[in-house]
């Protein structure tokens, strides 16, 4: 008989987890929530077989337990589930993003002989609610568990082997302080840094609304995370602030040696910073993503005149090309835009360049727009 897990809190994660456990496990899956509409888009979406607004009727025969609620409401889920009766043999883990704090508590549970394993899944949006969740958002990241030493090693084993079977991450072992180090690092500062930069150009803004109008690619790429949810964020970082506050001392260190290099006028030491900072990002290593689909762009340098999209489209429609997406790249009054066309398929990437190129389209690859760029720079 298949055993039943219950996830408390059906948004981005607590649904990508329920729709992933619907998908490649036959267990039944229970959500608990605060909105009973949410349970029931939920439900419709196939990603759980019954929801409750209460928690004991969520909990009381489920095998494993899930908490995807806020890092502040899991702290307080522990604490009510050591007040309720539970399986025996329940395993419960979590999804927070920060751990210390949140093992620290399920050791309550842990004194009265339940398994807690802190955990968290390296992947998300700064989308939130049932509606951004997907069965595939966790494939191929990596998915940290944080057992403490004397957490049996056959239940963290079990906990390992549901979770991969069900999401297709990679799960590994971390101490909860060295996590909290290193995702403070990696993702806790980076979210203060991208509201930071969108707070100083918003400043400037109230003054010349050209600074808004103005952030093109790079200031959007760097900001996504901005519009993460606020309240997620907020109790994320007071949940670590033992590690933000030195990595953010780092930062200002850091801003200040660029500061100090651009005072005087430190051309080497610019370009070294410029340099060793591209060749650590480049080394970091590549995770394909689930959720997102291989796919083919080719660019075109596109004369800011009427009709032009709609020519392109029709000569890759008499092609039968399938065309993906269309974007414009650039779009600078003086200068032609840079038309982007993205293809599922290789064979019609490659149809697609060559009946443009024939109707005398100047069309660029990926590799050939890399060496466009970097000459117009210099
Ligand atoms: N968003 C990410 O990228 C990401 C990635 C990894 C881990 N996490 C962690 O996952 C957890 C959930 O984040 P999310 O992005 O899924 O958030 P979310 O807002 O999408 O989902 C949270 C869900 O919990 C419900 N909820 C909130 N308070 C509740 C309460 N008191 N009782 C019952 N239900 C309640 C909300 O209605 C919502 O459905 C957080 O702890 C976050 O730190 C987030
Ligand atoms: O991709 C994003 O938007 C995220 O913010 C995901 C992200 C991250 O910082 O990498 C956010 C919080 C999580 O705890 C894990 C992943």
């Amino acid at each position: 008989m298949c055993e039943t897990v219950a996830i408390l809190g059906v948004g981005l994660i607590g649904g990508s987890l329920a729709l992933s456990f619907k998908e490649r496990t036959c267990l039944r899956v229970i959500g608990f929530d605060l909105y009973e509409e949410d349970l029931a888009f939920a439900k419709a979406a196939g990603a759980i077989d019954e929801g409750y607004t209460k928690l004991l009727p969520a909990v009381q025969d489920a095998d494993y337990i899930f908490i995807a609620l806020p890092v502040d409401k899991i702290k307080q889920a522990i604490h009510s589930l050591t007040e309720l009766p539970l399986k025996p043999n329940v395993m419960i883990s979590d999804v927070g993003s920060t751990k210390a704090e949140i093992v620290q508590k399920g050791r309550a549970l842990n004194q009265q002989g339940i398994t807690f394993i802190g955990g968290h899944p390296m992947a998300g949006s700064h989308r939130s609610g049932f509606k951004a969740a997907h069965s595939l958002l966790f494939e191929n990241a990596y998915y940290v568990l944080t057992p403490d030493p004397d957490t049996p090693n056959e239940s963290v084993e079990q906990l390992r082997q549901l979770i991969e079977k069900a999401t297709k991450a990679q799960v590994v072992l971390m101490d909860a302080e060295e996590h909290d180090r290193v995702v403070g690092a990696i993702s806790h500062l980076p979210h203060i840094i991208a509201s930071g930069l969108v707070y100083q150009v918003g400043k400037y803004s109230e003054e010349n609304e050209w600074f808004h109008r103005l952030a093109a690619g790079g200031f959007r790429d760097l900001t996504r995370i901005a519009s993460s949810h606020p309240i997620m964020w907020r109790d994320i970082l007071l949940s670590n602030v033992r590690e933000l506050v030195p990595l953010m001392d780092d930062w200002i260190e850091q801003m200040k040696e660029f500061q100090l290099a651009i005072i005087r006028r430190d051309a080497e030491k610019i370009e070294h910073l410029f340099d060793r900072a591209r060749r650590l990002r480049d080394q970091l290593p590549d995770r394909k993503k689930g959720i997102i689909v291989r796919t083919y762009a080719c660019y075109l340098d596109v004369p800011d005149r009427p009709g032009v999209i709609a020519d392109i489209a029709t000569h890759l429609a008499n092609e039968e090309i399938n065309l993906s997406n269309i974007g414009v790249l650039e779009n600078r009054e003086d200068a032609p835009g840079i038309l982007q066309l993205t293809f599922r398929q290789e064979e019609d990437y490659r149809r697609a360049v060559q009946c443009l190129r024939s109707k005398g389209y100047i069309v660029f690859t990926n590799d050939e727009k890399e060496e466009k760029d970097l000459v117009s720079v210099k």
